[in-house]
């Protein structure tokens, strides 16, 4: 699966997930929405949540770019807005997972790009892929660890309504 990045450089580029994938050849970043090409956008804007459902790249069947596509936007979470997002392609939605990076530790939802990509993987049943991109961050196995349980479950499911559904327990137990 080809991972690509609409890269917009407003965050500090010591830190940035993406750059450091990128050196190590595992994303390749693009400087323009028109650069980027069409593939499933992780959007945690987005009205659907990611399932298996999506591993053809989110094309009608027969139609899905080989070997499919994931698309994240690196930029700074101030000015991550719906708008930001206009790239090509189905939008998806992360379900409830837990940041484990030093700089958003235990914040559910806000993952960076590296995470972000991990868990789409893991969703979509390219688990040995997403903890090679985990293994280039000293933090990375802690974020498989944090949410094993979870992105198993989402996993099994066949659609993005069982996932919706699995999420709302982990919801229902954070908010207890
Ligand atoms: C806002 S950027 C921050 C990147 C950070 N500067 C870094 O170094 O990795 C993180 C990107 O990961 C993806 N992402 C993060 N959390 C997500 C979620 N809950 N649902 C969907 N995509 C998500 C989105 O593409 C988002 O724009």
């Amino acid at each position: 699966m080809e991972l690509h990045v609409r890269y917009e450089g407003d965050d500090d580029p010591e830190k940035c997930t993406a750059r450091r994938l990128a050196r190590f050849d595992e994303v390749t970043l693009h400087d323009s929405a028109r650069a980027t090409p069409r593939g499933v956008v992780l959007d945690p804007h987005a009205e659907q949540a990611l399932s298996p459902a999506d591993a053809a790249g989110g094309e009608p069947a027969g139609e899905a770019p080989d070997p499919g596509r994931l698309v994240a936007l690196d930029c700074s979470w101030e000015t991550a807005e719906r708008e930001a997002f206009r790239l090509d392609g189905p939008h998806r939605a992360l379900p409830f997972l837990v940041a484990a990076n030093p700089v958003n530790y235990g914040t559910p939802f806000q993952l960076n790009t590296a995470e972000a990509f991990a868990g789409a993987l893991c969703i979509l049943g390219r688990r040995e892929r997403a903890e090679a991109l985990l293994s280039h961050f000293s933090w990375g196995h802690t974020f498989l660890e944090l949410n094993e349980e979870p992105l198993r479950r989402y996993a099994d499911c066949a659609d993005s309504s069982a996932v919706v559904a699995v999420q709302g327990e982990y919801l229902a137990a954070v908010e207890e």
